[in-house]
């Protein structure tokens, strides 16, 4: 058992990382529990799973579970969703003083995150992430939105949760695909900021993948740890320290909203690919070596995440995806920093990269053989 502390002021909370956590909701958020009725938005197949093992702790501690159910997949991450949402909280009588339970991924957390950011001008919530990636990354960190036609997470805000819940043992019903995915955000922390936890990972990546207590607890507490530090020094992505958490997300969003948003590619998957590029454009920069932008690739590959853009066989050229990336909200006053390389390790962002040559970049590895 792991607790991680994310060091926001008054907005401070705790991360608490083991297995069994959902029974130990009750005890662990006390009084943030405040309504005897707790309003529950949670993932339909978490919920399946994982809704009996909640309800009976709520049960047990004199209160019930009022549930909002989400249909899984990125297409809930939408306004009409939102809207939907919203308008339950407020039938639910929900109050800027309680606090919103979040039982889910990525796509629940950020959803219901947001719903609560705004709800009121702003209610309480709880991250109870049930998917790998939600609990080492989306769970944490206050990044809260929907997708707009125009792109990824456009509509947003920040916004906190009180308390976050990472139950390991949610992970056992995981889909094989989705555990790989959410490993793509845990390489990324090894890549970006930390090469002894890539190199943990070259030698335990499999022990993680295979949920082997241990090993997984490790993998996902580094990770954690990783990210409070990054958002105590930087929580709105002002001073660039935040910003090196979007590694590979400028290609990998562009990725995604070229494949429409479609369980094509998933979000780690696209991060994963867009850790590749990142580290292949560092490359051909001259700023990465070729060997260590292989070795993020070989990383990428092993852990069973695509490596390959051509792969994907998408049916558009390198400008169509710098197109989608002119959204990126890091996008300022005309200039797209990226997120790049000099080692693994050691991320950085450059306000230099003409978007031109990453298209002609982009055109190079759409048609690689
Ligand atoms: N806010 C942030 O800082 C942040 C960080 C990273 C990613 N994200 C966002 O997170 C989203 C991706 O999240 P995700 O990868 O968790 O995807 P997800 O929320 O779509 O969940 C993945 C799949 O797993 C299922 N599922 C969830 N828990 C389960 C369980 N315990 N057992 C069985 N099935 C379960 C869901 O129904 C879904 O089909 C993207 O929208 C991405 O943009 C946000
Ligand atoms: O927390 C952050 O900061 C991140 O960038 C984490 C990312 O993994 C996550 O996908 C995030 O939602 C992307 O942020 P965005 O600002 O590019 O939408
Ligand atoms: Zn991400």
């Amino acid at each position: 058992m792991a607790v991680i502390p994310v060091e926001l002021g008054g907005r401070s909370y705790e991360v608490h990382i083991g297995p069994g956590l959902l029974a130990r909701l009750p005890a662990l958020a006390g009084p943030l529990l405040r309504k005897s009725a707790v309003p529950i938005v949670a993932d339909a197949n978490a919920r399946r799973h994982w809704g009996a093992t909640l309800q009976e702790t709520l049960h047990s501690s004199g209160r019930t579970a009022q549930w909002y159910e989400v249909a899984p997949g990125e297409g809930s991450k939408s306004w009409s969703e939102l809207e939907r949402l919203t308008d339950w909280l407020l039938a639910q009588g929900v109050e800027r003083g309680d606090h919103v339970v979040a039982l889910g991924g990525g796509v629940v957390g950020d959803l219901a995150g947001f719903a609560c950011a705004i709800l009121k001008r702003g209610c309480g919530f709880i991250q109870l992430p049930t998917t790998l990636l939600a609990q080492v990354d989306s769970s944490v960190g206050g990044k809260t939105a929907i997708n707009t036609a125009a792109g990824k997470n456009l509509v947003g805000a920040f916004h906190q949760p009180a308390l976050v819940l990472a139950d390991l043992a949610t992970l056992a019903t995981l889909p094989p695909r989705e555990l790989r995915a959410g490993y793509a955000e845990v390489l990324k922390y090894g890549v970006l900021g930390d090469r002894g936890f890539f190199d943990w990972l070259a030698e335990n990546g499999s022990k993680v993948l295979a949920i082997e207590e241990k090993s997984l607890e490790h993998a996902v507490a580094t990770s954690v740890a990783a990210k409070a530090r990054i958002v105590a020094e930087d929580e709105r992505e002002t001073s660039g320290a935040r910003a090196l958490l979007n590694l590979g997300h400028t290609f990998g969003h562009a990725l995604e909203a070229e494949g429409g948003f479609s369980d094509r590619l998933l979000h780690g998957e696209a991060v994963a690919l867009g850790m590749v590029l990142a580290a292949r454009y560092s490359a051909r920069l001259g700023h990465l070596s070729l060997a260590d932008a292989e070795r993020v690739t070989a990383a990428v590959d092993a852990a069973g995440l695509p490596a390959e853009i051509a792969a994907l066989a998408l049916d558009c050229d390198g400008a169509a995806l710098v197109e989608h990336m002119k959204h990126d909200k890091k996008m300022d006053a005309g200039t797209l920093p990226f997120v790049l390389l000099r080692g693994i390790g050691d991320a950085y962002l450059d306000r230099t990269v003409a978007l031109a040559d990453v298209a002609l970049f982009l055109d190079e590895h759409l048609h690689r053989h």
